[in-house]
């Protein structure tokens, strides 16, 4: 299949659009807009079946990828990540935290954990009113997030977990549009989540009935994931959109992989003309007949502005680089939601305990191959949402208050995972772990150069717990995840007292400190070329997504939205692809 990707592709060739980065959003982009005109894709990275075989196919390795791991000594998979570490973070330990990102035909929806959900009413009226586009509106974008995916209904023989309801809203998807995108509950339900799940349910956060696709993010639900169902493997970019396009036998994009886009190239009317591309070493150049379109994620897109030439002077200037475009926001407003864990024995199995031996695993093997079942097939699924409860803010200072009731009233501020890992021990078998995801930051980060060559890797501040309301929030969210354990919905399996951080931690100082040392990504990072209005100081490109100052350039991926959406962001990436590739096809 590479050699057919790569067969023939001709350099210093022209197409009608050049898209940087065959990603989550560029190949959505990239199958739509081929149905009408010629498409190139720059690719940096390769095939990901090739590069990282079942990790990025079979659901359950997608929860145990060694390459995630996030500290500065991470075991390296140059294949398939960019092997990216942030600045040491001065308010979360001194850490330089690896933060991945893939480099392979699909993005990062080949790595990602697969979780499938949309963010609330009021965050998208939120977006509509920032950027002053009513199409913005929930309501309005509903038919690109219908667009994008095909539902498939839980298997409930199949899921065998009673303690695992699901519920959902059919009506928030539309099968007739074939949406390439396979949206499924996982065939197999982990113990340890559907036993946590009771603890969450029991301190206040009822199942939802509608799900958490319907524009609603309160309570808990059983959410679906990005697997085909068929046979129970991941979804990507890459095998939704590109290869229904491959398979439809009309256009398709050509694909240039293991090709990095260096530059964007403009002519004396700052129109985008084309693209400087490395592949191999080589340099050669891919021309624009009608729009450039990046799609690099969110800290490569930026990197590619400044490079290009757009960007805050300032930067420009230091690194000798012509300025196109003054956009003083370009890599500011990074947001990023981050999270801490609370670790306890539980005497329930996890999906590690059913394949901790050979036997085990052949069984499970079995139960994968031949009814795409079993412990392979399970991505996890349970989360909560809830803004905290008036007794857990008590203890927030009035600014912090004051800043957290900006945010829209549906806007949950913490969202709850319930997960676990094999003890290694008898007794207790499993570590079980709840973790608060700070869904409601007010510190953020930036991205910007250190030199003028696209060899450099950008430069990350992730900018985690700067703002002191942060820390308070998820202070309070800690107690809140004590709560939960102490729940006596589970004390029947809980075994023993607090792992992690411990019960000498009491204090709130002592928990902040906690989080501080241990905060982790759920790599939702985004927003560093900011959708907004014309004229806003900070924004970088306007609501159909053409950067301010050019013409002929678009940026489309999860650099553009004007804050990290509640939750998990790629079904509003994949929206947001759909979105402006209408607009593109109808030369708006
Ligand atoms: C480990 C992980 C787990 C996640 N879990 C979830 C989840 O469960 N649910 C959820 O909704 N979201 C999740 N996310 C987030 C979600 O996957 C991303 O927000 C989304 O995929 C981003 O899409 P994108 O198009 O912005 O970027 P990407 O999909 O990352 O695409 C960018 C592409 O550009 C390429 N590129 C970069 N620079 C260049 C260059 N110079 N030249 C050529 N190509 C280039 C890259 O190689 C990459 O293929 C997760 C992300 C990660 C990393």
């Amino acid at each position: 299949q590479e050699e057919q990707l790569q067969a023939g592709k001709p350099r210093n060739a022209s197409y009608d659009y050049v898209v940087i980065g065959g990603g989550t959003a560029g190949l959505a982009l990239a199958a739509r807009l081929s149905v009408s005109a010629s498409v190139a894709v720059i690719e940096a990275g390769g095939l990901y079946e090739k590069d990282n075989g079942n990790q990025s196919v079979v659901p359950y390795y997608g929860l145990i990828m060694p390459f995630l791991a996030t500290t500065e000594d991470h075991p390296r998979q140059p294949l398939m990540d960019w092997d990216l570490l942030c600045t040491p973070q001065s308010s979360a330990g001194n850490r330089r935290i690896h933060y991945a990102q893939a480099k392979t035909l699909g993005g990062s929806s080949a790595i990602n954990t697969m979780t499938y959900h949309r963010g609330t009413v009021g965050s998208y009226q939120r977006w509509a009113d920032l950027v002053g586009d009513l199409s913005y509106t929930f309501d309005n974008l509903l038919p690109y997030f219908k667009r994008t995916a095909t539902v498939t209904p839980p298997n409930l023989q199949k899921r065998n977990a009673p303690n695992a309801t699901v519920l959902y809203e059919p009506s928030a998807f539309d099968n007739r549009l074939k949406g390439p995108l396979q949206v499924s509950w996982a065939n197999w339900v982990d113990p340890t989540q559907s036993w946590l799940a009771r603890a969450l349910q029991a301190v206040g956060q009822a199942l939802n009935p509608s799900g958490f696709n319907s524009g609603k993010l309160n309570g808990g639900a059983w959410t679906p994931s990005t697997i085909r169902p068929k046979d129970a493997t991941r979804s990507t970019s890459k095998i939704s959109y590109l290869e229904s396009a491959i398979k439809s036998k009309r256009r398709q994009p050509t694909i240039y992989l293991h090709s990095q886009a260096s530059k964007i190239l403009f002519d004396q009317d700052k129109t985008a003309t084309g693209v400087a591309v490395v592949t191999e070493g080589n340099g050669y150049v891919i021309s624009a007949k009608k729009e450039v379109i990046l799609s690099a994620g969110v800290f490569h897109s930026p990197q590619l502005l400044l490079l290009s030439g757009i960007g805050p002077a300032s930067t420009l200037s230091e690194y000798s680089i012509p300025i196109i475009s003054d956009l003083p926001g370009v890599g500011q407003n990074l947001w990023d939601q981050i999270f801490f864990n609370v670790l306890r024995g539980i005497s329930v199995p996890n999906a590690g305990t059913y394949l901790a031996t050979p036997a085990q695993q052949a069984v499970a093997l079995q139960q994968y191959y031949t009814n795409a079942a079993g412990p392979y097939s399970s991505a996890g699924g349970y989360i909560s949402f809830e803004k905290l409860p008036a007794e857990y803010r008590t203890t927030l200072s009035p600014r912090t208050a004051d800043m957290l009731s900006q945010f829209p009233t549906d806007w949950p501020e913490i969202e709850y995972l319930a997960s676990g890992f094999p003890s290694g021990t008898a007794n207790p078998t499993t570590i079980g772990v709840i973790s608060a995801i700070l869904l409601s930051p007010l510190s953020t980060g930036n991205v910007t150069i250190r030199s003028s060559s696209i060899s450099d890797p950008p430069v990350i501040n992730l900018g985690w717990l700067t703002d002191p309301a942060d820390g308070e929030t998820l202070v309070a969210a800690f107690k809140r995840v004590r709560e939960m354990w102490n729940s006596s919905a589970i004390s029947g399996i809980v075994a023993g007292p607090e792992i992690v951080p411990g019960a000498t931690v009491t204090s709130d100082a002592d928990i902040l400190n906690y989080i501080r040392q241990s905060a982790q990504p759920i790599w939702h990072a985004s927003s560093t070329c900011a959708m907004g209005k014309k004229g806003d100081s900070g924004a970088v490109v306007d609501s159909k997504a053409r950067v301010f100052g050019v013409n002929g350039l678009r940026v489309v991926d999860n650099s553009v939205t004007p804050f990290s959406v509640p939750g998990h962001p790629q079904s509003s990436v994949y929206m947001l692809a759909e979105k402006i590739a209408e607009n593109i096809l109808k030369a708006e």
